[in-house]
C-alpha cells in the first residue's frame, strides 16, 4: 500500500508535485530508498579512502602481509611482505581472503561438529600502519583518557582548563624570576619541569590504534567466543560490523590482544566510553561482551568441577522502560540456548544482594531455593510482571508486603536490564537515595546506555547509587551514547579514579568516538522550517501529512513517522487535533497514536507494538521516545516543538536512518518564540551536513542551514541553554500562552467544552437516577432539595473530570 497516495487522496493534485502512480519506476525507486522499504542496509556510515601516513609522508607504499599465511595463522613477522599499490583496495570487505582461508580451515578442522566453546586463538595483530588505515577510514578515534596510574583526565582537564589563566600568571612570575636571577639557573630548571609536564599530559591522553574487527567471523575464530553466541549473532543476518562494533568488540572481548599489551589483561580489562552515531548498533556491542563474560565465567566454574548457576554479573541501565525492554529483547535473541538469562527489572523481583535486612544469608537461600524451585521461578517472575502491571503507582510498600517479598525466591538473572529508579527501589527498599542499604557483590560489569542522560542531574544521584552498590573491585564501567558532553567524561573519570584509589585497582579508561562527536547521523535529510506561529505549525504538519498540496522541495516525509512535542499536554492536544486527519478508508484515527510517560505500562507497550507492526502510522510523543528506541522502518521525525538541547536534536533525528538506512527525513518547526534557542539545533544540522557532505564527496551537496541563517540566528547564552534543557520553551509549558495546540477559535472551544460537559452531566444524572431507583425500589423521585444536592455533587464531579 502506498501510504502517501492514500493520504494525498482528496486533495487537489498539484501537477508539479503530483506523486507518481503506484508501481511506476519513480515510485518504486523512491520507496526503495526509504527506511520503511525493509531492505537490509549496509550499516557502515564511513569508509573514506585513507592513505598510510607513512607511505604519504615517507613516499613509501603501504606494506601488506603475504597472502600465504602459514597454516597456524602465525605472524610471519613481516618477512614475506610485498609492496603493492593499495589505493583501490577495500580493506573492509568482510572477510579478507586471508581470513577466509583461516575461517575455512577452522570449519574443516571442526569437521562440521559444533563445539560449545571455540578454542581461543592468538589474535593476529595487523601491523600498526594497517590498523591506522582501517580506523581512520571508518573514522574511529581511540583516546586513552586515564592510564593505569598517574593523574586522571579530570585532573588533566583541570590542568588544561586552568592552564590559560595559570599559564599567564606563571609566565609573568617566571619572567620576573628570570630578571632577578641573572645566572639563569632557575630558568633551566623551570623549562625542564615544563617539558616534563607537557610530556606527561600528552602521554596520558594518547591516541590508541587497537586491532579492529573487520568481520563477525573473527569473533568466533580469533576471539574464541562461545559457539552458540556466535551462531546467534550469525542468525541475526548482520553481514558486516558497524563502526562501533569494529572498534569496541575486540577491546571489550580481549583488551590485551586488541592493544597488543599483556598488562591490560592482567588489570581485568578496560573501562570504556563509546560515542557513536544513533542506530549504529551499540546495543549488541555491549551485549555480546556481557553475554560472553557470563559464559566465560561459567566455563571457569565448570573447570573447577562446581555446579553452574545463574549469577547476576552485568547490569544494563537505560533511562526509559521502552528502551530497557528493547535491550532485553535484543539480549534474549543473542542468548538463545546459551542458558544466560537476560531479565528486565520489575517491582518485586528479588536479586542476589548483600546488606540491608537480607545480609549475606541471601546467597545461602539462593542455593537451596534455586535447586528446589527450578523452572517454577520463571513462572513466578511472570506472575510478578502481571502483578506489577496491575499496580498503578510507585508508592512505598507496606511492611507486611515487604516481608512477603523477602520470602520470594531469588530471581535467576545473569544480566539485568533496568531503569535507574526501579533498581534503586530494590536496593533501598523505599527508593530513597539516602537509604540505599543493599549491595550487589556479584556484578562485574555496569553498562550505562544513554550514559550522558543517566549521568545528567536528572538521573545522576540514582545512577551513582547503583554504581556504588556494585562493590566488586573488578567492576568495569562502560558508557554508551551518541552524545557525550565533556563534563560527563570528566565526571566518569573522576569517579573511576576515586574507585581506583578505594579498591587499589585501576584500569585504563578508553574513549572511542565514531565520526564527528555530537552530530546527527549522516544519512538523514534535515529540514528546518520557520512557521512563525503555533497555528503555522499545525498547517505545516498537515501539509506533511497530505504532501500533494505541499509546495515544499526535497524528499517528502512518508509515514510511518514520529512527531515530538515538548510536553505531555501538547502531545495529547496534538493527537486530539489530528486524529481525524487520516481518511477512514486508510484506517482513520487508528492510524494516529499518542505515547507519553503518564500512560500505563500496558498501554505504552501496546502502542509501541502497533507502531512497530505498521498499524499506527503517526506516533505523537514526547522525549520519552527520543533516545535509544529502535524502529527500523521509521521514515522520519517531526520536531513539532524544537528540542531543548543540541543532544536532544541528535537523538530525536536518530530515530530514523537506523543501521545505515537511507531516505530518512528530520523536520524541525520553529516559531518566533524559538528564535532565541534555535541556533544550537541549526549548528548540529550544519555540522551533520558537513560530515555527510564529505561522505558523499562526488554526490550532490545540499545544505539546509545556509550560512546567512547561521549568522543571523542569535547565539544562545550558557544560562539560557541550561534553562531550556530543564524547562523547555517557557511559553509552551502548561498555562503558557502558546501551550495549547488547536485550530479552533476560543469561542468554538468554549462551545465544544460546554457541550461536552452538558453531555457528561446528563449521563451522570441518568446514572445516579438509576442507582437511586434501584436503592429505593423504584419509589419516589426525590425532593427538589435532594435533587439540588445531587446536582451540586455532579457539578463538582464534572469539573474533576
Ligand atoms: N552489523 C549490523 N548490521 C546491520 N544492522 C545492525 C548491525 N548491528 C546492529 N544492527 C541493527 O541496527 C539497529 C540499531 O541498533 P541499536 O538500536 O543498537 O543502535 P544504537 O547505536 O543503540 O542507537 P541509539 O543511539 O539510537 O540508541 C538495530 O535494528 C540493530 O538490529
Amino acid at each position: 500500500m502506498d501510504i502517501l497516495k492514500i493520504l494525498s487522496r482528496g486533495t487537489k493534485p498539484n501537477p508539479k508535485n503530483q506523486q507518481p502512480a503506484k508501481g511506476s519506476a519513480a515510485t518504486t525507486a523512491a520507496t526503495k530508498l526509504l527506511p520503511s522499504a525493509g531492505a537490509i542496509p549496509h550499516p557502515q556510515l564511513f569508509n573514506d579512502p585513507v592513505f598510510s601516513s607513512s607511505s604519504s609522508s615517507r613516499g613509501k607504499k603501504r606494506k601488506r602481509k603475504n597472502k600465504g599465511a602459514d597454516k597456524d595463522g602465525e605472524e610471519d613477522g613481516g618477512q614475506n611482505d610485498e609492496e603493492e599499490d593499495l589505493s583501490d583496495v577495500d580493506f573492509f570487505a568482510p572477510p579478507k581472503p586471508k581470513n577466509e582461508t583461516v575461517q575455512q580451515q577452522h570449519i574443516e578442522e571442526d569437521g562440521g561438529q559444533e563445539k560449545k566453546r571455540n578454542k581461543k586463538r592468538k589474535v593476529k595483530m595487523l601491523d600498526e600502519d594497517e590498523r591506522k588505515q582501517i580506523l581512520r577510514s571508518h573514522r574511529l578515534k581511540f583516546t586513552l583518557l586515564s592510564a593505569l596510574a598517574g593523574p586522571t583526565v579530570a585532573e588533566l582537564e583541570v590542568e588544561v582548563e586552568e592552564g590559560g589563566k595559570k599559564k599567564e600568571e606563571e609566565e609573568k612570575r617566571s619572567r620576573k624570576k628570570q630578571k632577578k636571577s641573572s645566572e639563569g639557573g632557575n630558568k633551566e630548571e623551570e623549562e625542564k619541569k615544563k617539558e616534563k609536564d607537557t610530556k606527561k599530559s600528552s602521554s596520558k591522553l594518547a591516541q590508541l590504534w587497537p586491532q579492529p574487527l573487520t568481520a563477525f567471523g573473527q569473533l568466533k575464530y580469533d576471539y574464541g567466543i562461545d559457539q552458540t553466541l556466535a551462531d546467534n549473532i550469525t542468525r541475526q543476518g548482520f553481514k558486516v560490523p558497524t563502526e562501533v562494533q569494529m572498534g569496541a568488540l575486540p577491546l571489550l572481548l580481549q583488551p590485551g590482544s586488541a592493544l597488543g599489551d599483556k598488562e591490560m589483561e592482567k588489570k581485568g580489562g578496560v573501562d570504556f566510553l563509546a560515542v557513536a552515531p544513533t542506530g549504529s548498533g551499540k546495543t549488541i556491542t555491549f551485549l555480546i561482551p556481557a553475554i560472553e563474560g557470563v559464559l566465560k565465567a561459567r566455563g571457569e566454574v565448570e573447570k573447577e568441577g562446581e555446579e553452574v548457576k545463574n549469577e547476576l554479573r552485568a547490569i544494563v541501565v537505560a533511562p526509559t522502560r521502552e528502551l530497557a525492554s528493547q535491550i532485553v529483547n535484543e539480549g534474549r535473541k543473542l542468548a538463545i540456548e546459551t542458558g544466560v538469562r537476560v531479565v528486565l527489572m520489575k517491582r518485586g523481583l528479588r536479586l542476589q544482594a548483600e546488606g540491608g535486612e537480607e545480609k549475606a544469608g541471601v546467597k545461602e537461600d539462593s542455593d537451596s531455593e534455586e535447586e528446589e524451585e527450578g523452572e517454577k521461578e520463571e513462572e513466578q517472575q511472570d506472575e510478578d510482571e502481571e502483578e506489577e502491571e496491575k499496580e498503578d503507582s510507585d508508592e512505598e510498600e507496606g511492611d507486611a508486603k515487604r516481608k512477603d517479598q523477602e520470602k520470594k525466591p531469588l530471581a535467576r538473572v545473569d544480566i539485568l536490564v533496568t531503569t535507574p529508579k526501579i533498581l534503586l527501589n530494590f536496593l533501598s527498599d523505599d527508593g530513597k537515595l539516602t537509604n540505599s542499604k543493599k549491595t550487589l557483590p556479584t556484578v562485574r560489569s555496569l553498562i550505562l546506555d544513554e550514559a550522558d542522560v543517566l549521568l545528567d542531574p536528572i538521573f545522576r544521584k540514582q545512577t551513582m547509587a547503583i554504581w556504588k552498590s556494585c562493590v566488586h573491585p573488578d567492576v568495569a564501567l562502560t558508557c554508551w551514547s551518541a552524545t557525550m558532553a565533556s563534563n560527563i567524561e570528566a565526571l566518569v573519570t573522576k569517579h573511576l579514579s576515586k574507585r581506583a584509589k578505594h579498591f587499589n585497582n585501576s584500569r585504563p579508561l578508553i574513549r572511542l568516538v565514531v565520526g564527528l562527536k555530537d552530530t546527527a547521523v549522516p544519512n538523514v535529510t534535515h529540514k528546518l522550517i520557520y512557521t512563525a506561529t503555533e497555528q503555522g505549525k499545525l498547517l505545516a504538519l498537515r501539509q506533511l501529512l497530505h504532501p500533494a498540496s505541499s509546495s515544499d522541495s526535497g524528499p517528502p516525509l512518508r509515514p510511518p513517522f514520529i512527531v515530538f512535542t515538548q510536553t505531555i499536554d501538547r502531545a495529547k492536544a496534538l493527537h486530539k487535533e489530528l486524529q481525524f486527519d487520516i481518511p477512514l478508508e486508510a484506517g482513520g484515527s487508528a492510524r494516529i497514536a499518542v505515547l507519553h510517560s503518564s500512560l500505563s505500562d500496558q498501554i505504552r507497550t501496546k502502542i509501541m507494538a502497533k507502531f512497530r507492526s505498521g498499524e499506527v502510522w503517526v506516533l505523537i510523543t514526547t522525549d520519552v521516545l527520543a533516545r535509544g528506541v529502535d524502529f527500523a522502518g521509521v521514515n522520519g521525525v517531526v520536531n513539532y516543538d524544537v528540542p531543548t538541547s543540541a543532544a536532544g536534536y541528535v537523538h530525536r533525528a536518530g530515530r530514523t536512518g537506523r543501521a545505515g538506512r537511507e531516505g530518512g527525513v528530520a523536520v524541525t518547526f520553529y516559531t518566533k518564540e524559538d528564535i532565541p534557542f534555535v541556533k544550537s539545533v541549526a549548528n548540529v544540522i550544519a555540522a551533520s551536513e558537513k560530515q555527510a557532505g564529505k561522505l558523499h564527496a562526488n554526490g550532490e551537496e545540499t545544505t539546509t542551514v545556509k550560512k546567512w541563517l547561521l549568522d543571523a540566528l542569535p547565539k544562545v547564552a550558557k544560562e539560557d541553554k541550561r534553562k531550556l534543557k530543564v524547562r523547555g520553551v517557557e511559553a509552551r509549558r502548561a498555562g503558557g500562552k502558546e501551550a495549547s495546540i488547536t485550530t479552533q477559535s476560543s469561542w468554538e472551544r468554549r462551545r465544544e467544552n460546554n457541550k461536552r460537559q452538558a453531555i457528561e452531566a446528563s449521563k451522570r444524572r441518568k446514572r445516579l437516577a438509576l442507582q437511586g431507583e434501584r436503592q429505593q425500589g423504584g419509589g419516589g423521585g426525590g425532593g427538589g432539595g435532594g435533587g439540588g444536592k445531587k446536582e451540586n455533587e455532579e457539578e463538582w464531579g464534572g469539573l474533576d473530570d
